[in-house]
Protein backbone atom coordinates (compact mmCIF):
# COMPACT_ATOMS: atom_id res chain seq x y z
CA UNK A 1 0.00 0.00 0.00
CA UNK A 2 1.01 3.30 -0.72
CA UNK A 3 2.10 5.34 2.52
CA UNK A 4 1.74 8.71 0.59
CA UNK A 5 -2.11 8.01 -1.22
CA UNK A 6 -3.24 6.64 2.30
CA UNK A 7 -2.04 10.23 3.67
CA UNK A 8 -4.27 12.27 1.31
CA UNK A 9 -7.21 9.54 2.49
CA UNK A 10 -9.85 11.75 4.05
CA UNK A 11 -8.10 14.52 3.79
CA UNK A 12 -9.55 18.14 2.84
CA UNK A 13 -6.79 19.36 0.36
CA UNK A 14 -7.15 23.36 -0.86
CA UNK A 15 -5.29 24.05 -4.53
CA UNK A 16 -5.27 27.55 -6.02
CA UNK A 17 -4.64 27.47 -10.00
CA UNK A 18 -6.30 24.39 -10.08
CA UNK A 19 -8.41 25.33 -13.31
CA UNK A 20 -4.12 25.83 -15.22
CA UNK A 21 -1.74 23.25 -16.63
CA UNK A 22 -0.13 22.11 -13.55
CA UNK A 23 -3.47 22.29 -10.93
CA UNK A 24 -5.90 19.60 -13.23
CA UNK A 25 -2.74 17.27 -13.30
CA UNK A 26 -2.29 17.92 -9.61
CA UNK A 27 -6.14 17.02 -8.71
CA UNK A 28 -6.26 14.37 -11.23
CA UNK A 29 -3.59 12.33 -9.32
CA UNK A 30 -5.18 12.89 -6.08
CA UNK A 31 -8.18 11.77 -6.60
CA UNK A 32 -6.71 8.66 -8.93
CA UNK A 33 -3.95 7.72 -6.10
CA UNK A 34 -6.71 8.41 -3.36
CA UNK A 35 -10.03 8.39 -4.51
CA UNK A 36 -10.84 8.20 -0.58
CA UNK A 37 -9.77 11.80 -0.22
CA UNK A 38 -12.70 13.97 2.06
CA UNK A 39 -12.67 17.04 -0.41
CA UNK A 40 -10.81 19.19 -2.75
CA UNK A 41 -11.22 22.71 -2.63
CA UNK A 42 -10.38 24.89 -5.36
CA UNK A 43 -10.78 28.97 -5.76
CA UNK A 44 -11.55 29.32 -9.40
CA UNK A 45 -12.94 32.61 -10.54
CA UNK A 46 -15.54 33.03 -13.90
CA UNK A 47 -13.54 33.01 -17.22
CA UNK A 48 -14.12 33.32 -20.86
CA UNK A 49 -18.03 33.61 -20.38
CA UNK A 50 -17.96 30.71 -18.38
CA UNK A 51 -19.64 30.57 -14.41
CA UNK A 52 -16.56 28.58 -11.56
CA UNK A 53 -19.23 25.62 -12.43
CA UNK A 54 -19.21 25.23 -15.81
CA UNK A 55 -15.54 25.48 -15.64
CA UNK A 56 -15.03 22.40 -13.12
CA UNK A 57 -17.42 20.63 -14.83
CA UNK A 58 -15.77 21.27 -18.66
CA UNK A 59 -12.19 20.19 -16.37
CA UNK A 60 -14.15 17.00 -14.80
CA UNK A 61 -15.58 16.06 -18.40
CA UNK A 62 -12.33 16.67 -20.77
CA UNK A 63 -9.84 13.45 -21.81
CA UNK A 64 -7.91 14.05 -18.58
CA UNK A 65 -10.31 12.74 -16.20
CA UNK A 66 -11.66 9.10 -18.04
CA UNK A 67 -9.57 7.70 -15.33
CA UNK A 68 -10.29 9.08 -12.37
CA UNK A 69 -13.80 8.72 -13.28
CA UNK A 70 -13.37 5.05 -13.08
CA UNK A 71 -11.80 4.93 -10.08
CA UNK A 72 -13.62 7.62 -8.16
CA UNK A 73 -17.37 8.06 -9.59
CA UNK A 74 -18.39 10.24 -7.04
CA UNK A 75 -15.12 13.06 -7.98
CA UNK A 76 -17.83 15.47 -8.62
CA UNK A 77 -19.00 15.95 -4.86
CA UNK A 78 -15.42 15.52 -3.54
CA UNK A 79 -14.75 18.82 -5.64
CA UNK A 80 -15.50 22.17 -4.12
CA UNK A 81 -15.50 25.04 -6.58
CA UNK A 82 -15.22 28.18 -4.34
CA UNK A 83 -15.71 31.73 -6.31
CA UNK A 84 -12.00 33.85 -5.74
CA UNK A 85 -10.44 36.28 -7.55
CA UNK A 86 -6.45 36.40 -6.21
CA UNK A 87 -6.44 40.12 -6.87
CA UNK A 88 -9.07 41.10 -4.48
CA UNK A 89 -8.96 41.10 -0.67
CA UNK A 90 -9.39 38.18 1.02
CA UNK A 91 -9.50 36.82 -2.50
CA UNK A 92 -13.18 37.91 -2.70
CA UNK A 93 -14.62 34.49 -0.72
CA UNK A 94 -17.27 34.65 0.51
CA UNK A 95 -18.17 34.50 4.42
CA UNK A 96 -19.24 31.42 4.68
CA UNK A 97 -16.94 29.79 2.06
CA UNK A 98 -13.70 31.36 4.14
CA UNK A 99 -14.86 30.03 6.94
CA UNK A 100 -15.25 26.63 5.71
CA UNK A 101 -12.02 27.04 4.42
CA UNK A 102 -10.47 28.16 7.51
CA UNK A 103 -11.62 25.63 10.10
CA UNK A 104 -11.55 22.09 7.41
CA UNK A 105 -8.44 22.60 5.47
CA UNK A 106 -5.60 19.67 6.09
CA UNK A 107 -3.14 20.49 3.12
CA UNK A 108 -2.79 23.64 0.73
CA UNK A 109 -1.13 23.28 -2.57
CA UNK A 110 -0.57 26.81 -3.81
CA UNK A 111 -0.10 26.58 -7.61
CA UNK A 112 -1.68 30.09 -8.97
CA UNK A 113 0.02 32.45 -10.55
CA UNK A 114 0.63 34.65 -13.55
CA UNK A 115 3.46 33.25 -15.88
CA UNK A 116 3.01 35.78 -18.44
CA UNK A 117 6.71 36.92 -18.87
CA UNK A 118 5.73 40.87 -19.95
CA UNK A 119 2.98 41.41 -16.97
CA UNK A 120 2.96 44.70 -15.72
CA UNK A 121 5.17 44.36 -12.39
CA UNK A 122 1.80 45.77 -10.76
CA UNK A 123 -0.05 42.47 -11.42
CA UNK A 124 2.33 40.59 -11.38
CA UNK A 125 3.42 41.70 -7.65
CA UNK A 126 -0.14 41.09 -6.94
CA UNK A 127 -0.63 37.50 -8.13
CA UNK A 128 3.05 36.27 -7.32
CA UNK A 129 3.53 38.12 -4.10
CA UNK A 130 0.32 40.00 -2.48
CA UNK A 131 -1.69 36.28 -3.24
CA UNK A 132 0.73 34.59 -1.99
CA UNK A 133 1.20 36.61 1.36
CA UNK A 134 -2.64 36.32 1.57
CA UNK A 135 -2.39 33.14 1.44
CA UNK A 136 0.11 32.17 3.91
CA UNK A 137 -2.34 34.57 6.37
CA UNK A 138 -5.09 32.58 5.88
CA UNK A 139 -2.88 29.62 6.40
CA UNK A 140 -2.22 30.61 9.60
CA UNK A 141 -5.90 30.40 10.76
CA UNK A 142 -6.39 27.01 9.82
CA UNK A 143 -6.33 25.17 13.12
CA UNK A 144 -6.12 21.27 10.82
CA UNK A 145 -3.56 22.49 8.83
CA UNK A 146 -0.49 20.14 8.25
CA UNK A 147 1.62 21.52 5.10
CA UNK A 148 1.76 24.77 3.00
CA UNK A 149 3.54 23.68 -0.54
CA UNK A 150 4.08 26.62 -2.83
CA UNK A 151 5.39 26.16 -6.35
CA UNK A 152 7.90 28.49 -7.44
CA UNK A 153 9.99 28.49 -10.21
CA UNK A 154 13.43 27.04 -10.90
CA UNK A 155 14.46 30.41 -12.60
CA UNK A 156 13.37 32.80 -9.71
CA UNK A 157 16.82 32.75 -9.70
CA UNK A 158 18.10 32.34 -13.44
CA UNK A 159 20.71 35.98 -12.19
CA UNK A 160 22.75 32.77 -10.99
CA UNK A 161 24.26 30.16 -13.00
CA UNK A 162 24.85 27.78 -10.00
CA UNK A 163 21.37 27.67 -7.59
CA UNK A 164 21.20 25.68 -3.97
CA UNK A 165 18.02 24.79 -2.36
CA UNK A 166 18.26 27.82 -0.47
CA UNK A 167 16.37 31.21 -1.11
CA UNK A 168 18.02 34.29 -1.95
CA UNK A 169 17.29 37.39 -1.06
CA UNK A 170 16.03 40.30 -3.45
CA UNK A 171 17.65 43.86 -2.95
CA UNK A 172 14.35 45.38 -1.94
CA UNK A 173 12.18 43.66 0.76
CA UNK A 174 8.71 42.33 -0.49
CA UNK A 175 6.81 44.64 1.95
CA UNK A 176 8.26 47.68 0.34
CA UNK A 177 7.62 46.61 -3.15
CA UNK A 178 4.00 45.46 -2.50
CA UNK A 179 3.31 48.76 -0.39
CA UNK A 180 4.69 50.99 -3.02
CA UNK A 181 2.86 49.30 -5.94
CA UNK A 182 -0.60 50.66 -3.68
CA UNK A 183 0.63 54.30 -4.05
CA UNK A 184 2.71 54.12 -7.53
CA UNK A 185 1.19 55.01 -10.57
CA UNK A 186 1.85 52.94 -14.10
CA UNK A 187 4.38 55.57 -15.56
CA UNK A 188 6.81 55.42 -12.46
CA UNK A 189 6.08 51.42 -12.18
CA UNK A 190 7.31 50.90 -15.66
CA UNK A 191 10.22 53.20 -15.24
CA UNK A 192 11.64 51.49 -12.17
CA UNK A 193 11.16 48.24 -13.45
CA UNK A 194 14.29 47.23 -15.09
CA UNK A 195 16.41 48.53 -11.94
CA UNK A 196 13.96 46.48 -10.06
CA UNK A 197 14.50 43.18 -11.90
CA UNK A 198 18.00 43.95 -12.21
CA UNK A 199 19.36 41.08 -14.22
CA UNK A 200 16.36 38.99 -14.33
CA UNK A 201 14.99 39.12 -17.61
CA UNK A 202 11.09 39.65 -16.72
CA UNK A 203 8.67 40.56 -14.37
CA UNK A 204 7.91 36.82 -14.22
CA UNK A 205 10.76 35.42 -12.83
CA UNK A 206 11.11 38.73 -10.40
CA UNK A 207 7.80 38.40 -8.47
CA UNK A 208 8.29 34.56 -8.57
CA UNK A 209 11.70 35.24 -6.30
CA UNK A 210 9.94 37.96 -3.79
CA UNK A 211 7.06 35.18 -3.26
CA UNK A 212 10.12 32.83 -2.03
CA UNK A 213 11.01 35.61 0.10
CA UNK A 214 6.99 36.45 1.48
CA UNK A 215 6.99 32.32 1.99
CA UNK A 216 9.88 32.61 4.45
CA UNK A 217 8.68 35.77 6.10
CA UNK A 218 5.49 34.45 6.63
CA UNK A 219 6.04 31.26 7.59
CA UNK A 220 5.51 31.43 11.12
CA UNK A 221 4.71 28.30 12.64
CA UNK A 222 3.63 26.79 9.67
CA UNK A 223 4.73 23.31 7.60
CA UNK A 224 5.87 24.95 4.70
CA UNK A 225 7.86 23.23 1.92
CA UNK A 226 8.64 25.09 -1.77
CA UNK A 227 8.67 23.39 -4.98
CA UNK A 228 10.91 25.07 -8.01
CA UNK A 229 10.35 23.11 -10.95
CA UNK A 230 11.75 24.18 -14.08
CA UNK A 231 10.40 23.91 -17.80
CA UNK A 232 6.80 22.47 -17.32
CA UNK A 233 6.22 20.05 -20.09
CA UNK A 234 3.47 17.30 -21.55
CA UNK A 235 2.83 14.62 -19.36
CA UNK A 236 5.45 11.46 -19.19
CA UNK A 237 3.35 8.18 -17.98
CA UNK A 238 0.34 9.65 -16.11
CA UNK A 239 -2.77 9.58 -16.73
CA UNK A 240 -1.18 8.87 -20.61
CA UNK A 241 1.46 10.13 -22.12
CA UNK A 242 1.45 13.52 -23.83
CA UNK A 243 -0.84 15.03 -22.60
CA UNK A 244 -1.08 18.97 -22.82
CA UNK A 245 -3.11 21.98 -22.74
CA UNK A 246 -1.72 25.55 -23.10
CA UNK A 247 0.49 26.77 -25.16
CA UNK A 248 3.12 27.74 -22.68
CA UNK A 249 6.78 26.87 -22.17
CA UNK A 250 7.59 24.90 -25.52
CA UNK A 251 4.54 23.75 -26.82
CA UNK A 252 3.80 26.84 -28.44
CA UNK A 253 6.95 26.65 -30.50
CA UNK A 254 6.65 23.09 -31.21
CA UNK A 255 2.97 24.38 -32.99
CA UNK A 256 4.86 27.74 -34.95
CA UNK A 257 7.83 25.20 -35.95
CA UNK A 258 5.30 22.30 -37.12
CA UNK A 259 3.13 24.76 -39.10
CA UNK A 260 6.05 26.48 -40.20
CA UNK A 261 5.83 29.45 -39.33
CA UNK A 262 8.83 29.09 -37.03
CA UNK A 263 12.35 28.53 -38.85
CA UNK A 264 14.98 29.34 -36.45
CA UNK A 265 15.77 30.63 -32.97
CA UNK A 266 18.68 32.04 -31.71
CA UNK A 267 19.79 30.07 -29.12
CA UNK A 268 22.63 27.18 -28.22
CA UNK A 269 22.20 24.31 -29.32
CA UNK A 270 24.51 22.92 -26.73
CA UNK A 271 22.45 24.70 -23.88
CA UNK A 272 20.49 22.12 -21.53
CA UNK A 273 17.19 21.74 -22.26
CA UNK A 274 15.84 21.48 -18.83
CA UNK A 275 12.05 20.44 -19.09
CA UNK A 276 10.52 18.17 -16.64
CA UNK A 277 6.86 16.48 -17.25
CA UNK A 278 4.28 17.86 -15.64
CA UNK A 279 3.35 14.20 -14.10
CA UNK A 280 6.86 14.04 -12.48
CA UNK A 281 6.01 17.92 -10.88
CA UNK A 282 2.60 16.69 -9.62
CA UNK A 283 4.43 13.23 -7.96
CA UNK A 284 7.30 15.03 -6.86
CA UNK A 285 4.77 17.96 -4.90
CA UNK A 286 2.64 15.01 -3.29
CA UNK A 287 5.50 13.36 -1.89
CA UNK A 288 6.64 16.63 -0.21
CA UNK A 289 3.21 17.29 0.84
CA UNK A 290 2.75 13.51 2.52
CA UNK A 291 6.67 14.48 3.65
CA UNK A 292 5.94 18.04 5.16
CA UNK A 293 3.53 17.21 7.21
CA UNK A 294 3.98 13.97 8.54
CA UNK A 295 8.12 14.40 9.09
CA UNK A 296 8.01 18.30 9.55
CA UNK A 297 11.73 19.23 8.99
CA UNK A 298 12.66 21.93 11.51
CA UNK A 299 13.06 24.65 8.21
CA UNK A 300 11.11 25.49 4.52
CA UNK A 301 12.70 22.67 2.93
CA UNK A 302 13.48 23.52 -1.38
CA UNK A 303 13.20 20.92 -3.81
CA UNK A 304 14.04 21.44 -7.31
CA UNK A 305 12.38 19.63 -9.81
CA UNK A 306 14.70 19.45 -12.97
CA UNK A 307 16.27 17.57 -15.35
CA UNK A 308 19.26 18.58 -16.42
CA UNK A 309 21.85 17.21 -13.45
CA UNK A 310 20.10 13.84 -13.67
CA UNK A 311 19.75 13.50 -17.31
CA UNK A 312 20.70 15.85 -19.54
CA UNK A 313 19.28 16.78 -22.62
CA UNK A 314 20.27 19.80 -25.21
CA UNK A 315 18.29 21.99 -27.26
CA UNK A 316 19.86 20.67 -30.35
CA UNK A 317 18.79 16.87 -29.65
CA UNK A 318 15.24 18.34 -28.68
CA UNK A 319 14.55 20.28 -31.79
CA UNK A 320 16.03 17.52 -34.10
CA UNK A 321 13.50 14.70 -32.26
CA UNK A 322 10.82 17.30 -32.75
CA UNK A 323 11.63 17.77 -36.77
CA UNK A 324 12.02 13.68 -36.52
CA UNK A 325 8.51 13.56 -34.83
CA UNK A 326 7.06 16.21 -37.82
CA UNK A 327 8.10 13.57 -40.32
CA UNK A 328 5.84 10.98 -38.63
CA UNK A 329 3.20 13.05 -38.00
CA UNK A 330 2.68 16.52 -39.80
CA UNK A 331 0.62 19.15 -38.41
CA UNK A 332 -2.37 19.64 -40.99
CA UNK A 333 -2.42 22.59 -42.88
CA UNK A 334 1.26 23.97 -42.48
CA UNK A 335 2.29 27.30 -44.09
CA UNK A 336 5.42 25.89 -44.99
CA UNK A 337 7.30 22.53 -44.46
CA UNK A 338 8.70 22.22 -40.83
CA UNK A 339 12.37 23.27 -40.71
CA UNK A 340 13.84 24.80 -38.23
CA UNK A 341 17.72 25.22 -36.36
CA UNK A 342 19.22 26.39 -33.29
CA UNK A 343 21.50 29.42 -34.38
CA UNK A 344 24.03 30.87 -31.88
CA UNK A 345 24.98 33.68 -33.60
CA UNK A 346 23.14 37.23 -33.63
CA UNK A 347 23.71 37.91 -37.40
CA UNK A 348 22.74 34.49 -38.62
CA UNK A 349 19.80 34.89 -36.49
CA UNK A 350 18.44 38.05 -37.84
CA UNK A 351 19.46 36.89 -41.36
CA UNK A 352 17.08 34.12 -40.64
CA UNK A 353 14.62 36.45 -39.23
CA UNK A 354 14.31 38.73 -42.43
CA UNK A 355 14.44 35.75 -44.76
CA UNK A 356 12.51 33.06 -43.68
CA UNK A 357 9.90 35.13 -41.15
CA UNK A 358 9.29 38.38 -42.29
CA UNK A 359 9.96 37.75 -46.19
CA UNK A 360 7.38 34.75 -46.45
CA UNK A 361 4.88 36.88 -44.22
CA UNK A 362 5.05 39.74 -46.38
CA UNK A 363 4.84 37.84 -49.52
CA UNK A 364 1.58 36.05 -48.59
CA UNK A 365 0.20 38.85 -46.96
CA UNK A 366 0.57 40.40 -50.66
CA UNK A 367 -1.29 37.49 -51.95
CA UNK A 368 -4.13 37.52 -49.67
CA UNK A 369 -4.38 40.97 -51.05
CA UNK A 370 -4.18 40.14 -54.58
CA UNK A 371 -6.85 37.26 -53.74
CA UNK A 372 -9.16 40.07 -51.82
CA UNK A 373 -8.61 38.89 -48.54
CA UNK A 374 -7.55 40.27 -45.26
CA UNK A 375 -4.17 40.13 -44.93
CA UNK A 376 -2.65 38.26 -41.03
CA UNK A 377 0.63 37.03 -42.15
CA UNK A 378 2.72 39.89 -40.59
CA UNK A 379 0.51 40.27 -37.73
CA UNK A 380 1.13 36.50 -36.67
CA UNK A 381 4.75 36.81 -37.16
CA UNK A 382 5.39 39.51 -35.04
CA UNK A 383 3.61 37.98 -32.24
CA UNK A 384 5.62 34.58 -32.77
CA UNK A 385 8.96 36.66 -32.67
CA UNK A 386 7.97 38.57 -29.78
CA UNK A 387 7.37 35.11 -28.04
CA UNK A 388 10.89 33.91 -29.47
CA UNK A 389 12.85 37.39 -28.04
CA UNK A 390 11.05 36.41 -24.61
CA UNK A 391 12.09 32.73 -24.37
CA UNK A 392 15.68 33.55 -26.20
CA UNK A 393 17.28 33.66 -22.83
CA UNK A 394 15.69 30.78 -21.51
CA UNK A 395 17.39 28.64 -24.52
CA UNK A 396 20.96 30.33 -24.81
CA UNK A 397 21.91 29.20 -21.17
CA UNK A 398 22.47 26.85 -18.82
CA UNK A 399 22.03 26.56 -14.77
CA UNK A 400 23.30 23.99 -12.72
CA UNK A 401 20.90 23.05 -9.68
CA UNK A 402 21.56 21.33 -6.53
CA UNK A 403 19.01 18.49 -5.86
CA UNK A 404 19.99 17.14 -2.45
CA UNK A 405 16.45 17.37 -0.97
CA UNK A 406 14.97 15.75 -3.78
CA UNK A 407 17.27 13.22 -3.99
CA UNK A 408 16.58 12.96 0.15
CA UNK A 409 13.14 12.42 -0.32
CA UNK A 410 13.00 9.76 -3.05
CA UNK A 411 15.12 7.75 -0.88
CA UNK A 412 12.91 8.27 2.15
CA UNK A 413 9.93 6.75 -0.34
CA UNK A 414 8.95 2.72 0.01
CA UNK A 415 9.40 0.97 -3.18
CA UNK A 416 5.71 1.41 -3.64
CA UNK A 417 6.10 5.06 -3.25
CA UNK A 418 9.06 5.46 -5.02
CA UNK A 419 6.65 3.50 -8.53
CA UNK A 420 3.27 5.15 -7.68
CA UNK A 421 4.57 8.67 -7.08
CA UNK A 422 7.67 8.63 -9.44
CA UNK A 423 9.82 11.45 -10.17
CA UNK A 424 13.12 10.03 -10.84
CA UNK A 425 13.92 11.75 -14.26
CA UNK A 426 17.00 8.87 -14.83
CA UNK A 427 14.30 6.77 -16.31
CA UNK A 428 12.86 9.39 -18.90
CA UNK A 429 13.69 8.50 -22.34
CA UNK A 430 13.83 12.07 -24.02
CA UNK A 431 13.41 10.64 -27.82
CA UNK A 432 10.65 8.53 -26.68
CA UNK A 433 8.91 11.52 -24.40
CA UNK A 434 9.44 14.42 -27.30
CA UNK A 435 7.56 12.47 -29.65
CA UNK A 436 4.79 11.78 -27.61
CA UNK A 437 4.96 15.60 -26.34
CA UNK A 438 4.73 16.35 -30.29
CA UNK A 439 1.76 13.87 -30.60
CA UNK A 440 0.13 15.32 -27.70
CA UNK A 441 -0.10 18.33 -28.66
CA UNK A 442 -1.36 17.07 -32.16
CA UNK A 443 -3.88 15.52 -30.67
CA UNK A 444 -5.13 17.62 -27.32
CA UNK A 445 -4.04 20.85 -28.09
CA UNK A 446 -4.56 20.96 -31.88
CA UNK A 447 -6.97 18.58 -31.95
CA UNK A 448 -6.27 17.26 -35.20
CA UNK A 449 -7.21 13.30 -36.55
CA UNK A 450 -4.44 10.67 -36.61
CA UNK A 451 -6.56 9.84 -40.18
CA UNK A 452 -5.52 12.96 -41.40
CA UNK A 453 -2.00 12.80 -41.89
CA UNK A 454 -1.69 11.08 -44.87
CA UNK A 455 -3.12 14.21 -46.34
CA UNK A 456 -0.92 16.23 -44.15
CA UNK A 457 1.76 14.46 -45.55
CA UNK A 458 0.51 15.36 -49.24
CA UNK A 459 -0.07 18.94 -48.53
CA UNK A 460 3.71 18.58 -47.14
CA UNK A 461 4.63 17.13 -50.34
CA UNK A 462 2.52 20.17 -52.33
CA UNK A 463 4.32 22.60 -50.37
CA UNK A 464 8.07 21.19 -51.11
CA UNK A 465 7.26 21.44 -54.64
CA UNK A 466 5.67 24.64 -54.63
CA UNK A 467 9.37 25.30 -52.77
CA UNK A 468 11.23 24.41 -55.36
CA UNK A 469 9.33 25.91 -58.05
CA UNK A 470 9.49 29.68 -56.15
CA UNK A 471 13.14 29.06 -55.51
CA UNK A 472 13.63 27.96 -59.47
CA UNK A 473 11.79 31.15 -60.42
CA UNK A 474 13.93 33.40 -58.31
CA UNK A 475 17.20 32.11 -59.57
CA UNK A 476 15.74 32.46 -63.05
CA UNK A 477 14.54 35.88 -62.49
CA UNK A 478 17.75 37.24 -60.53
CA UNK A 479 20.16 35.46 -63.14
CA UNK A 480 17.96 36.99 -66.15
CA UNK A 481 18.44 40.46 -64.61
CA UNK A 482 21.88 39.83 -63.62
CA UNK A 483 22.87 39.01 -67.48
CA UNK A 484 20.88 42.00 -68.26
CA UNK A 485 23.35 44.05 -66.87
CA UNK A 486 26.42 42.28 -66.36
CA UNK A 487 28.77 41.71 -69.07
CA UNK A 488 30.92 39.32 -67.24
CA UNK A 489 27.37 37.36 -66.41
CA UNK A 490 26.85 37.87 -70.51
CA UNK A 491 29.72 35.74 -70.90
CA UNK A 492 29.51 33.00 -68.50
CA UNK A 493 26.15 32.39 -69.93
CA UNK A 494 27.10 32.44 -73.28
CA UNK A 495 29.63 29.72 -72.07
CA UNK A 496 27.68 27.56 -70.14
CA UNK A 497 25.04 27.50 -73.24
CA UNK A 498 27.74 27.17 -76.18
CA UNK A 499 29.68 24.07 -73.84
CA UNK A 500 25.86 22.87 -73.66
CA UNK A 501 25.62 22.92 -77.13
CA UNK A 502 28.95 21.46 -78.30
CA UNK A 503 28.59 18.73 -75.86
CA UNK A 504 24.79 17.57 -77.24
CA UNK A 505 26.27 17.68 -80.81
CA UNK A 506 29.04 15.34 -80.26
CA UNK A 507 26.43 13.31 -78.33
CA UNK A 508 23.97 13.45 -80.90
CA UNK A 509 27.53 12.52 -83.69
CA UNK A 510 28.66 9.85 -81.71
CA UNK A 511 25.51 7.69 -81.16
CA UNK A 512 24.86 8.44 -84.98
CA UNK A 513 28.32 6.95 -85.38
CA UNK A 514 27.42 3.68 -83.72
CA UNK A 515 24.23 2.95 -85.60
C1 LIG B 1 13.98 26.06 -33.72
C2 LIG B 1 14.42 24.67 -33.65
C3 LIG B 1 13.70 23.51 -33.22
C4 LIG B 1 12.32 23.33 -33.62
C5 LIG B 1 11.38 22.79 -32.73
C6 LIG B 1 11.02 23.62 -31.60
C7 LIG B 1 11.59 23.04 -30.35
C8 LIG B 1 11.10 23.60 -29.11
C9 LIG B 1 11.42 25.01 -28.93
C10 LIG B 1 11.97 25.22 -27.64
C11 LIG B 1 11.74 26.54 -27.07
C12 LIG B 1 11.85 26.50 -25.64
C13 LIG B 1 11.10 27.47 -24.91
C14 LIG B 1 11.19 27.32 -23.49
C15 LIG B 1 11.37 28.54 -22.75
C16 LIG B 1 10.61 28.59 -21.51
C17 LIG B 1 11.35 29.17 -20.43
C18 LIG B 1 10.58 29.06 -19.20
C19 LIG B 1 11.23 29.58 -18.05
C20 LIG B 1 10.31 29.69 -16.87
C21 LIG B 1 9.35 28.58 -16.73
C22 LIG B 1 8.31 28.96 -15.79
O1 LIG B 1 8.58 29.02 -14.64
S1 LIG B 1 6.65 29.42 -16.19
C23 LIG B 1 6.02 29.02 -17.61
C24 LIG B 1 6.50 29.76 -18.70
N1 LIG B 1 5.61 30.80 -19.09
C25 LIG B 1 5.32 30.92 -20.32
O2 LIG B 1 5.71 30.11 -21.12
C26 LIG B 1 4.46 32.10 -20.70
C27 LIG B 1 4.99 32.71 -21.93
N2 LIG B 1 4.00 33.53 -22.59
C28 LIG B 1 3.91 34.86 -22.45
O3 LIG B 1 4.57 35.46 -21.63
C29 LIG B 1 2.98 35.57 -23.40
O4 LIG B 1 2.02 34.70 -23.91
C30 LIG B 1 3.76 36.23 -24.55
C31 LIG B 1 4.79 35.28 -25.15
C32 LIG B 1 4.50 37.45 -23.99
C33 LIG B 1 2.84 36.66 -25.68
O5 LIG B 1 1.97 37.64 -25.23
P1 LIG B 1 0.87 38.29 -26.22
O6 LIG B 1 0.14 39.33 -25.43
O7 LIG B 1 1.49 38.69 -27.49
O8 LIG B 1 -0.06 37.09 -26.51
P2 LIG B 1 -1.11 36.36 -25.53
O9 LIG B 1 -0.43 35.63 -24.46
O10 LIG B 1 -2.18 37.31 -25.07
O11 LIG B 1 -1.71 35.41 -26.56
C34 LIG B 1 -2.20 35.88 -27.79
C35 LIG B 1 -2.48 34.76 -28.70
O12 LIG B 1 -1.29 34.01 -28.94
C36 LIG B 1 -1.43 32.69 -28.51
N3 LIG B 1 -0.14 32.32 -27.90
C37 LIG B 1 0.30 32.63 -26.68
N4 LIG B 1 1.52 32.09 -26.47
C38 LIG B 1 1.84 31.46 -27.59
C39 LIG B 1 2.97 30.72 -28.00
N5 LIG B 1 4.01 30.50 -27.17
N6 LIG B 1 2.99 30.20 -29.24
C40 LIG B 1 1.94 30.38 -30.06
N7 LIG B 1 0.86 31.07 -29.74
C41 LIG B 1 0.79 31.61 -28.52
C42 LIG B 1 -2.57 32.70 -27.50
O13 LIG B 1 -3.26 31.49 -27.45
C43 LIG B 1 -3.46 33.80 -28.02
O14 LIG B 1 -4.30 33.34 -29.03
P3 LIG B 1 -5.71 34.04 -29.26
O15 LIG B 1 -5.45 35.46 -29.61
O16 LIG B 1 -6.32 33.24 -30.37
O17 LIG B 1 -6.46 33.91 -27.98
N1 LIG C 1 4.37 25.94 -16.68
C1 LIG C 1 5.63 26.01 -16.40
O1 LIG C 1 6.50 25.82 -17.26
C2 LIG C 1 6.07 26.30 -15.01
C3 LIG C 1 5.21 26.68 -14.01
N2 LIG C 1 5.70 26.94 -12.76
C4 LIG C 1 4.80 27.35 -11.69
O2 LIG C 1 3.78 26.39 -11.55
C5 LIG C 1 2.58 26.99 -11.13
C6 LIG C 1 1.47 26.56 -12.04
O3 LIG C 1 1.79 26.95 -13.37
P1 LIG C 1 0.89 26.53 -14.60
O4 LIG C 1 -0.12 25.57 -14.16
O5 LIG C 1 1.80 26.20 -15.70
O6 LIG C 1 0.23 27.93 -14.93
P2 LIG C 1 -1.17 28.24 -15.63
O7 LIG C 1 -1.05 29.59 -16.23
O8 LIG C 1 -1.59 27.12 -16.46
O9 LIG C 1 -2.18 28.33 -14.41
C7 LIG C 1 -2.24 29.43 -13.55
C8 LIG C 1 -3.37 29.22 -12.59
O10 LIG C 1 -3.45 30.36 -11.73
C9 LIG C 1 -4.79 30.82 -11.74
N3 LIG C 1 -4.94 32.25 -11.54
C10 LIG C 1 -4.27 33.21 -12.17
N4 LIG C 1 -4.75 34.40 -11.78
C11 LIG C 1 -5.74 34.17 -10.90
C12 LIG C 1 -6.62 34.99 -10.14
N5 LIG C 1 -6.56 36.31 -10.20
N6 LIG C 1 -7.53 34.40 -9.33
C13 LIG C 1 -7.62 33.05 -9.27
N7 LIG C 1 -6.81 32.23 -9.94
C14 LIG C 1 -5.89 32.78 -10.75
C15 LIG C 1 -5.29 30.48 -13.12
O11 LIG C 1 -6.69 30.55 -13.14
P3 LIG C 1 -7.49 30.85 -14.49
O12 LIG C 1 -7.65 29.53 -15.13
O13 LIG C 1 -8.75 31.43 -14.00
O14 LIG C 1 -6.68 31.82 -15.28
C16 LIG C 1 -4.72 29.09 -13.29
O15 LIG C 1 -5.52 28.17 -12.61
C17 LIG C 1 2.84 28.48 -11.12
O16 LIG C 1 3.10 28.86 -9.80
C18 LIG C 1 4.08 28.65 -11.97
O17 LIG C 1 4.82 29.74 -11.56
C19 LIG C 1 7.00 26.79 -12.46
C20 LIG C 1 7.88 26.41 -13.39
C21 LIG C 1 7.50 26.15 -14.75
Amino acid sequence: MSMIAAFYSGKSILITGATGFMGKVLMEKLFRTSPDLKVIYILVRPKAGQTTQQRVFQILNSKLFEKVKEICPDVHEKIRAIYADLNQNDFAISKEDMQELLSCTNIVFHCAATVRFDDHLRHAVQLNVTATQQLLIMASQMPKLEAFIHISTAFSNCNLTHIDEVIYPCPVEPKKIIDSMEWLDDAIIDEITPKLIGDRPNTYTYTKALGEMVVQQESRNLNIAIIRPSIVGATWQEPFPGWVDNLNGPSGLIIAAGKGFLRSIRGAPMAVADLIPVDTVVNLTLAVGWYTAVHRPKSTLIYHCTSGNLNPCNWGKMGFQVLATFEKVPFERAFRRPNADFTANTITSQYWNAVSHRAPAIIYDFYLRLTGRKPRMTKIMNRLLKTVSMIEYFVNRSWEWSTYNTEMLMSELSPEDQRVFNFDVRQLNWLEYIENYVLGIKKYLLKEDMAGIPEAKQHLKRLRNIHYLFNTALFLIAWRLLIARSQMARNVWFFIVSFCYKFLSYFRASSTLKV
